[in-house]
């Protein structure tokens, strides 16, 4: 990487903005997996030991620029003290005057973490008042959010802009790994694509096609392809918008000669719940007023079968709503094919899907658990992530 990193510069006695991606998935305020919190530990500990005053900014889920009660990042400030051994303040806002008290009378070691940046608007707006305020508590910026090195906001990329700024170690691991497997990757190459966030996924198939030999589609994702296709979707998750999109990704895949994988049948549910009443149906066979919220049993053997002949995979997103033993099944199916895959060097991205290798136990099996879903999905593709651009050159 040609950036700098936090080896580059002298951090004692200085006020660091560290910017993480504790983004974790929680549930009634229990975080369920902490591998984002875990994963930035070495740059928190290098700066602690470095006599650094560190303080730690991140987002946690999409509250739109207002505050959220439930997205607070209370439990996170808990969660990692207990991680550190060390006891972790934090303040209930991100700026401002009450934050630059809580920095005045930190000292060299002390960990402070500010509340959730999304609860600004000017965050995700990238105001430069906004990255101003920010570049004003501190005197160094340090960026290891890799799983939001994709947005352009102010905590990501705008404050760069004020302050000398370094990569800290889990950026530049997440860098080096992937352009590894990535610049000139191991075929055939298939890359597996599922998950909720359609709106932003659905681009990234595109660039996908100039890449992979196979593309695998699963998850929420795949109802707007199988609607695509002239099928009906019932109630699953669908984007009306990008129809059409979907429908010129499979012709372009079809010229592209690249593989496209898209689910043969699936598990449909008459509500969603953990306990509704399920059946396996056929693609074309969804029922109007059922959700199709895992891939079937045929799917799953189909995949698998593509896993195993693969070098190099590449997975973002649960296939299902893998959160529902009853909807697991699917992506338990995927991991446990990417476990089995000896020889295929896999990378799982995304907080959802390392959640889920987690939860089945298998990601001591993995070659590289991203911590980014859509940064990896960018950095696959060849896109520049605006949170790197900005840091200083070496
Ligand atoms: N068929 C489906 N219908 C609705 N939600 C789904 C479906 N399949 C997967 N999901 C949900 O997608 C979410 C993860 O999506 P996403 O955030 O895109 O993945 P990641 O965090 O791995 O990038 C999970 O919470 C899962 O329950
Ligand atoms: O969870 C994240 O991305 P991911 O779901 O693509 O892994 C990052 O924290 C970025 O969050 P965002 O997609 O709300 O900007």
């Amino acid at each position: 990487m040609n950036k700098k990193t936090v080896r580059d510069v002298d951090v004692k006695g200085k006020r660091v903005f560290c910017r993480v991606d504790f983004n974790v998935p929680m549930e009634n305020g229990v975080i369920t997996d902490d591998t984002r919190i875990r994963a930035a530990l070495p740059t928190i500990r290098y700066l602690i030991e470095q006599g650094a005053k560190v303080i730690l900014v991140s987002h946690l889920g999409r509250p739109k620029g207002k505050v959220v009660e439930e997205l607070r990042l209370n439990a996170v400030a808990k969660r990692l003290s207990e991680l550190l051994g060390k006891q972790v303040v934090k303040t209930d806002e991100a700026y401002g005057d009450a934050v630059k008290a809580a920095i005045a009378s930190m000292k060299e070691g002390d960990v402070l973490l500010l509340e959730n940046v999304r609860f600004y608007p000017g965050e995700e707006k990238n105001d430069p008042e906004l990255a101003k305020a920010f570049a004003e508590l501190a005197d160094i910026y340090v960026n290891d959010a890799f799983g939001a090195a994709h947005r352009a906001h102010a905590s990501t990329e705008g404050i760069a802009h004020y302050l000398p700024a370094v990569a800290g170690f889990l950026m530049e691991k997440e860098i080096e790994v992937l352009g590894k497997a990535l610049s000139n990757p191991d075929r055939p190459f298939t890359a597996i694509i599922g998950g909720a966030k359609v709106k932003d996924k659905i681009g990234v198939i595109e660039n996908l096609l100039n890449k992979v030999d196979n593309l695998i589609i699963g998850g929420g994702l795949a109802y707007t392809f199988v609607k695509a296709l002239g099928h009906e979707v019932g109630k699953s998750l669908l984007e009306e918008d990008k129809i059409e999109l979907a429908k010129s990704f499979m012709e372009k895949a079809k010229e592209k000669g690249v593989n496209f994988y898209m689910p043969v049948d699936v598990v449909v549910a008459d509500r969603f719940a953990n306990d509704a009443n399920t059946k396996v149906v056929a693609i074309d066979a969804i029922p109007s007023d059922w959700e199709a919220l895992d891939i079937g049993p045929k799917t799953r053997e189909l995949y698998r079968d593509v896993i195993m002949k693969s070098k190099l995979v590449v997975w973002n997103g649960p296939m299902g709503v893998f959160e529902m033993d009853a909807f697991a099944e699917g992506t338990k199916a995927v991991a446990q094919a990417l476990a089995d895959a000896v020889d295929t060097y896999s990378v799982i991205g995304g907080g959802d899907s390392a959640a889920a290798v987690e939860k089945f136990g298998l990601a001591e099996k993995m070659d590289h658990i991203s911590t980014g879903g859509g940064a990896s999905l960018e950095f696959m593709e060849g896109k520049q992530l605006p949170g790197v651009v900005a840091l200083n050159d070496k």
